[in-house]
């Protein structure tokens, strides 16, 4: 039975592939090449893995599905990965399915009463359900009960229907933005922050172990220093290294490797990208540092405001190069010495 479940598993994640790359993103094909599965596999974290380790082996104790989970951080920190990992460690069947791809009511209610007893069903961007999605979804969470409605307008009736015992897990880049009553229905959180140096480095190790090429020492400190604290970055420097070295050097991925792709694709020495340079230059030239406001900013480097504020953004906050007021973002005199610009006197006052 358990082994039953592992192949579904198994091929759930080898279908994830095949539509990834079906979807014409062979990227993401290799991101999910590189995924680990495990618990032990994932790299970094200590706190978090330590923390859901033990609700897992409390739940696997009691042979009950574990309670809801919620994940919270910046992109490409791993809690897809996470979600799968817990479907993978509970021998129990993943449901994917992401808060925009749920429209109505009626289709989160058909997923979830479809459910077997056990299985994970993962919501990604949780913070984009819709309202009455996000309503049913906090019955069905507490109770493990959905109304379903047969019928229509004035015939209507909604037949309550038990569903068995599932964990929810859901995924937010932003988690201030999910209504309380949501967040409390989730009996683990778990927020995932930035990797440090050395962490990203061992995830390049692993992927360079998996993907069989030779990695140098000095070029995995070398692409983890400029990954902007994200395995995904680092994992996908390392492929843009290995072409590098492939095409243009002698197939070992070293510092000189490293260093040259780095300029090929514009990733600068704290491994800001083109998008995080153009929102510090738009604050510091256009904006003489500001306080401007999100919207503002998100226009004058011609991207989404949610982009900004989640991709681009939190990196630069922890990286003390810009900050957050009341009034709007500011440029730290961080900021001004990356791009090697002089701190405008007037701005001072700004960071008092
Ligand atoms: N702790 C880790 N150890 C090793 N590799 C990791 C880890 N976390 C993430 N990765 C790698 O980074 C890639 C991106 O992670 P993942 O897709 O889980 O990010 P995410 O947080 O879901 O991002 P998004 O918000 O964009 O959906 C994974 O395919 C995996 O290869
Ligand atoms: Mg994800």
């Amino acid at each position: 039975m358990a082994e039953e479940r592992e192949e579904l598993v198994t091929e759930r994640f080898a279908a994830e592939s095949l539509v990834q790359a079906g979807a014409d993103d062979l990227e993401r094909a290799a991101e999910a090449a590189l995924r680990p599965r495990r618990l032990d596999e994932f790299v970094g974290q200590r706190v978090v893995r330590d923390q859901l380790s033990l609700v897992l082996d409390a739940a696997r104790g009691r042979g009950k599905a574990p309670d809801h989970v919620l994940l919270s951080g910046p992109p490409g920190l791993g809690k897809t990965t996470l979600a799968m990992i817990i479907a993978a460690e509970m021998g129990a069947p993943l449901r994917v399915t992401s808060g925009p791809a749920i429209q109505h009511a009626g289709d989160l209610a058909a997923v979830l009463s479809s459910l077997e007893e056990g299985e994970v069903l993962f919501i990604d961007e949780i913070h984009r359900l819709a309202r009455p999605a996000e309503e049913l979804l906090y019955m069905a969470m507490e109770d493990f009960r959905v109304d379903v409605i047969v019928g229509k307008g004035a015939g209507a009736s909604a037949i309550p229907l038990t569903l068995p015992p599932f964990t929810v897990v859901g995924a937010t880049t932003r988690a201030g933005l999910l209504p309380a009553p949501l967040r409390d229905r989730f009996g683990f959180t778990a927020h995932l922050d930035f990797y440090s140096a050395d962490d990203l480095e061992r995830v390049l190790v692993r992927s360079a172990g998996l993907l069989g090429v030779p990695l140098d020492h000095t070029a995995a400190a070398e692409l983890a220093a400029r990954s902007r604290g994200t395995p995904r970055i680092a994992n996908r420097l390392l492929r843009r290294v290995r072409d590098w070295a492939e095409v243009r050097g002698d197939g070992t991925l070293s510092l000189v490797a490293a260093r040259a792709a780095l300029e090929v694709y514009e990733v600068d020495d704290l491994g800001l990208d083109r998008l995080d340079r153009a929102v510090l230059t738009a604050l510091c030239t256009r904006f003489g540092g500001g306080p401007v406001g999100l919207t503002t900013l998100a226009v004058a480097v011609g991207e989404e405001p949610e982009t900004v504020e989640t991709v681009a953004e939190p990196f630069l906050v922890r990286e003390g190069l810009i900050g957050r007021t009341p009034r709007g973002r500011v440029a730290l005199p961080a900021a001004w010495a990356h791009l090697g610009l002089q701190v405008p006197a007037a701005s001072g006052t700004l960071f008092g």
